[in-house]
């Protein structure tokens, strides 16, 4: 185990990380560390969950010069939701040693980012579309920049951003640091990112498997028409603290998240076709558990970091097998347990075992629930609160009325009436999501087609930045 003091860290950032909660080193934090802060190019990569932010995060801290103006390091994001988050950690990371982190992202008035901007922060988090809107505005300038760091590095180096990330990169200083980081990295982009970076060192983390241990993945095979009721009942039987549940189209994610509202289950849809102000509300409410579930399309699939969701469910089989590790990876995180489990119809099994291949995991089969398990979810559920309320207590005022209504019936018929009244039966209000081609190989160049290059997303691009003011006519899927 390494502690942060034995990497010889400023005790200012020491002290931020110790206010964080982070004592020891994760394994990537362990290992690329001392390659970040000795100033070489770094590929790191290591699983879901497992602390990379801060093994970026630390790097541009370290070398930041609180005392300096000009901008000195840029983290580039995929989604607008993954830079305010990276923006947040750096800001606890430097707060110690006052470097403070912009996120400049699409949707965001950017009258109101030139401001900030104008504030001098240290560092920024941002999407590419308005990054490179302020660079050619000139409102970020880029003498300073000494790092620039590509979270999700694979899918940033995908055939969606690329030229973004070449348009932005190739207007920093030449001499810089230049950091990526993802839990996947196929050997096609890997290769790709020798141009964009002077003799990196890889640094992988070494684990058995792809996608994390504590991550228990299972897969149902089920006709299309009936993938909701089963949905509807494997959350009954299972009870999620909070679910992500992602499914292909933005049509389908508004289409589930209005089913599952409609059969008393509290779920919002995330996407790119909604208001920035909408995804920013909704993701709060995620985050702070007023709602359960999260119905998402893959924009919500990478470095999203949200504690207390227990369960993953695939509604659609993701695009490619890199986009289920990130997507499953969003459960199970900084040595917390999940549950993912995949539905898939008949023709869809041969994408499963693809995955397989690539995670070197097998999903067990489970078998399809029935309506009485459902049931018998919700029953002990009911009981469970119960049970929760004796121990907390808080119940005395109710004891006359008891007594009261005991007089009248027996305490079995009682508490018989007060389970079927806590109990959610099961809402079998009809539901209907659009029936949906399959998900895999019809557009974009994804693994699962043949002589795919590796990216499922060529029909959008720009992606996650959003308000991409350029002159190219795009599609954004991530926005
Ligand atoms: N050294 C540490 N000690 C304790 N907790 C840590 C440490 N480093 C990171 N964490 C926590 O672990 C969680 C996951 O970290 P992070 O989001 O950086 O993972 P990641 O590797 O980037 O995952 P992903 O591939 O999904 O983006 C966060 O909640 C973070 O606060
Ligand atoms: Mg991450």
């Amino acid at each position: 185990m390494t502690t942060f003091q034995e990497l010889g860290l400023d005790p200012q950032v020491t002290r931020s990380l110790s206010d964080m909660g982070f004592e020891e080193a994760t394994p990537i934090q362990a290992e690329a560390l001392p390659v970040g802060l000795s100033g070489s190019d770094l590929i790191g990569q290591a699983q879901t969950g497992t602390g990379k932010t801060a093994a970026f995060g630390i790097p541009l801290i370290e070398k930041a010069d609180p005392t300096l103006g000009g901008i000195q390091g840029i983290v580039i994001t995929p989604t607008r939701e993954l830079a305010v988050q990276v923006a947040e950690e750096l800001n606890k990371i430097g707060q110690h040693k006052g470097i403070r982190t912009l996120p400049v992202y699409g949707g965001q008035d950017i009258e109101r980012q030139i401001r900030s901007l104008k504030k001098r922060p240290h560092l920024i988090a941002g999407t590419p579309g308005r990054l490179l809107d302020h660079l050619r505005r000139r409102t970020i300038r880029t003498d300073h920049v000494a790092i620039t760091v590509l979270d999700e590095a694979d899918e940033m180096l995908n055939m969606g951003f690329i030229e973004d990330i070449e348009a932005i990169l190739g207007q920093f200083p030449e001499e810089r640091q230049t950091l990526l980081f993802s839990a996947t990295m196929p050997e096609q982009i890997r290769r790709l990112a020798g141009r964009f970076m002077t003799n990196p060192q890889t640094i992988r983390v070494k684990a058995k498997e792809m996608t994390m241990p504590r991550i228990r993945q299972q897969f149902l095979e089920v006709p299309q028409r009936h993938k909701f009721d089963i949905l509807c009942r494997l959350l009954d039987i299972q009870s999620p603290e909070l679910a992500i549940i992602f499914g292909r189209t933005k049509k389908r994610v508004d289409e589930l998240s209005e089913g599952l509202n409609k059969r008393g289950y509290s779920a919002e849809g995330i996407h790119g076709d909604l208001t920035q102000a909408r995804r920013d509300t909704v993701m709060r409410q995620f985050r702070e558990g007023m709602i359960d579930v999260l119905v998402a399309t893959d924009v919500a699939a990478r470095g999203l970091d949200i504690s207390g969701v227990t369960h993953v469910y695939n509604f659609d089989i993701p695009q490619d097998p890199e986009s289920y590790v990130h997507r499953i990876g969003r459960t199970g995180r900084a040595g917390n347990d999940g549950l993912a489990i995949t539905f898939i119809t008949s023709r869809e099994i041969g994408h499963l075992r693809t995955i397989e291949r690539l995670t070197k995991k097998r999903m067990e089969r489970l078998p399809i629930p029935s309506m009485d398990a459902a049931i018998e979810g919700q029953q002990r559920l009911a009981m469970d609160k119960l049970n929760k309320l004796i121990k907390e207590g808080g119940y005395q005022p109710y004891k006359t009325l008891a007594e009261e209504l005991l007089e009248e019936s027996d305490s079995v018929t009682l508490l018989s009436a007060a389970l079927k009244l806590l109990t959610k039966e099961p809402d079998t209000t009809p539901v209907r999501i659009s029936e949906d081609s399959p998900s895999f190989g019809k557009k974009g160049g994804g693994r699962f087609r043949k002589g795919g290059g590796g990216g499922h997303n060529r029909h959008r691009s720009g992606g996650g930045s959003g308000g991409h003011s350029g002159n190219r006519r795009r599609q954004h899927r991530h926005n």
